[in-house]
């Protein structure tokens, strides 16, 4: 989307309509999709249940299903709660991001990042909170690819800290633990511990769907990593607390819905875009630029490849066609849209930009 007016003359209040329509602008198209229901969850269900039936642990008949492709036709919305859509199980960090950002809200587990995304446009839900980058592990770039594909609107961010526990059945030792299931994340997260215990390393969906798992298995030599409150959920015993490499172990979720908030200037704000550049020297320092000349701080960039349009071919008489990876930026910088600074280095950006979509502007969450 290129606009030609000097966007640094006009008035306030049409700068702003102008990142709203930003925001609003037609993304660059990604292949579509299904929904993939995942059959281990709901086969662990009838596990758990089957294993309740023999009086094993607690009664997990009464824990909400995750939404699945199926149920996002199908499902009727019958509260006046806030609801909150997060990815996994009852007990998963999401579902306590959901519980942090809206403390009385009614939190809707989620088969996949993408169905949460599904649940919010199709108002099943308010909103969704999902993860988008590890203090330790890195971006979550599943995340960063559906909010170009879908047309949500960041409207907050929460950062937690993961603590996580190694869990097993009730009565047994972590000695006999030989293998440990859990969310890939949190796996990587607490490597030492899972070295020392020499166990082997199997990944999951989420993890207390992990937790889920080992309770509906009943095996005594399989552990979990995961909350305490999933151990409180699916009746299992904290065998290790705090057992992550890294004690600053923080996982930053977004807020997502299907309209934007109007941004402030009363509390700290961030601003999230995504653009893409056309090829030449020095463009991304152009575009990094904006913002450094109008003393505005990023505080993050990620670049994702460019799906439906991965390759350029360049002429160059010397060395024949070149081809080239072509790229999407992402960038977080601390300011709102509510600032003249930010309208202008967004207008500024659009003169070069081949593409430019505001994502969201919130509060910045500076409460861990
Ligand atoms: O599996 C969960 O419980 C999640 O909420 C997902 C997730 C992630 O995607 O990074 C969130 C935080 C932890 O670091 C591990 C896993």
């Amino acid at each position: 989307m290129r606009c030609n007016w000097d966007l640094e003359r006009l008035p306030r209040w049409e700068c702003c309509c102008l990142s709203v329509l930003a925001q609003r602008a037609i993304t660059p198209v990604e292949d579509e999709k299904p929904l993939i229901p995942q059959v281990e969850t709901s086969e662990a269900i009838d596990q758990v249940q089957d294993t309740q039936s023999r009086g094993f642990h607690k009664d997990l008949n009464l824990l909400p299903k995750p939404l699945s492709a199926t149920d996002i036709f199908s499902s009727p919305r019958n509260s006046a709660k806030v609801r909150v859509a997060y990815q996994g199980m009852p007990g998963a960090y999401g579902e306590a991001a959901a519980l942090k950002a809206y403390p009385k809200c009614e939190t809707v587990p989620c088969e996949e990042f993408e169905a949460a995304f599904k649940a919010v446009e199709l108002w099943l839900v308010d909103k969704a909170v999902l993860p988008i980058e590890s203090s330790v592990g890195g971006s979550i770039h599943r995340n960063y690819d559906l909010l170009l594909r879908h047309r949500l609107h960041i409207v907050g961010e929460v950062q937690m800290v993961v603590n996580h526990c190694l869990l097993g059945l009730p009565g047994v030792q972590k000695e006999e633990l030989k293998r440990v299931l859990s969310h890939p994340q949190a796996l990587d997260q607490c490597d030492m511990i899972l070295t020392k215990l020499g166990v082997v390393r199997v990944s999951t969906d989420d993890t207390a769907g992990a937790a889920l798992m080992v309770a509906a298995s009943g095996e005594r030599d399989s552990g979990v990593i995961a909350s305490d409150r999933a151990a409180e959920i699916y009746g299992l015993n904290i065998l290790l607390e705090k057992i992550q490499d890294d004690d600053d172990n923080i996982t930053r979720f977004l807020i997502l819905a299907r309209e934007p908030i109007i941004p402030g200037t009363d509390r700290p704000h961030k601003t999230s875009i995504v653009f893409t550049l056309e090829e030449g020297p020095g463009m991304l320092f152009k575009a990094l630029a904006v913002f450094a000349s109008r003393d505005i701080n990023l505080t993050k960039i990620e670049s994702r490849p460019q799906r439906k349009r991965p390759l350029r071919v360049v002429d160059d008489s010397n060395k024949g066609s070149a081809r080239y990876f072509d790229y999407l930026f992402y960038i977080d910088f601390e300011a709102s849209m509510a600032e003249p600074r930010a309208q202008h280095a967004m207008a500024h950006l659009q003169e070069f930009a081949s593409f430019l979509r505001v994502l969201g502007c919130y509060a910045t969450d500076s409460a861990l």
